[in-house]
């Protein structure tokens, strides 16, 4: 179910860090959330799956939000973090039984889905490993098991493609058409623009906090007035904005 972003103003202490966006990432898109190094990414992300309260502004997705059903709400996102959060003392596969039980998945059906997602990322002979061992690049891929193997309404992926190596990046997109497909939403923040420009349909555009612009390619081509212009180019003429700000 779409998420809907309407007047989210809201940060970490009484400064807004974020204010006033509006946007919203439709079902079966999938909507890039792009900006500049302290643009406010990961604390819109943050204010998405309820870590922090907005201080004004409302989050839905579909027809539920936080504070009328926290639990529903929270089963309609899965979430890839920036930076992996695996607990030390619990195995790949006590983890992937964590996650069934968390968004109370039927795990005969399940572990197909996820024996498959462990063969692909080359995981599947470490379901006894503890996190300690795994690289940087394992332990993103088992945050993305986890959150790929539920049917989430919402798939958030903060920077996802930064600690994966290009044929990680290849699966992962893999895994996101799969969801595209079946109609979730999907909101990823990235600094990767060329891999952005050819997966998303459409971008957001993040400027000090407030949103600079929104839309597909053609859309933001016409509001930049660069007719030919790639993301990148696009991208380049906001940061100049912000510089002589
Ligand atoms: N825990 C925190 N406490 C206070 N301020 C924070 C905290 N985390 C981030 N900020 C501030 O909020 C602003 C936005 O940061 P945010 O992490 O959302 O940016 P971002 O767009 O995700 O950046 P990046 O591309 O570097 O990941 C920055 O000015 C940052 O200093």
């Amino acid at each position: 179910m779409s998420l809907v972003i309407n007047h989210l103003t809201g940060g970490y202490g009484a400064m807004p860090v974020i204010k006033n966006l509006d946007f919203s990432a439709p079902d079966g898109e999938v909507t890039a959330l792009i900006g500049l190094n302290g643009a406010g990414k990961s604390t819109t992300i943050k204010h998405i799956i309820g870590l922090l309260k907005p201080m004004s502004g409302t989050i839905t997705i579909g027809d539920k939000t936080l504070a009328d059903d926290p639990d529903a709400y929270r089963q309609a996102i899965a979430y890839v973090p920036e930076t992996p959060v695996l607990y030390p003392e619990l195995t790949l596969k006590e983890h992937l039984e964590l996650t069934m039980m968390a968004y109370q998945l039927d795990q005969d059906q399940t572990w197909p889905k996820v024996n498959a997602m462990l063969e692909t990322f080359r995981l599947a002979n470490k379901l006894d490993w503890f996190p300690d061992n795994f690289s940087k690049g394992m332990k993103q891929k088992v945050m993305i098991v986890c959150a790929f193997m539920t049917d989430a309404d919402l798939f958030l992926i903060d920077e996802p493609f930064t600690g994966l190596d290009p044929l990680g990046v290849h699966d992962l997109l893999a895994l996101v058409e799969e969801k595209r497909a079946a109609g979730a939403a999907i909101l990823m923040s990235t600094h990767i623009l060329n891999t952005a420009e050819e997966v998303a349909d459409q971008f957001v555009l993040l400027k000090d906090g407030g949103v600079r612009a929104t839309g597909d390619l053609a859309s933001l081509q016409r509001q930049f007035n660069l007719p030919a212009g790639r993301l990148d180019d696009i991208y380049l003429a906001m940061t100049k904005e912000a510089a002589h700000e």
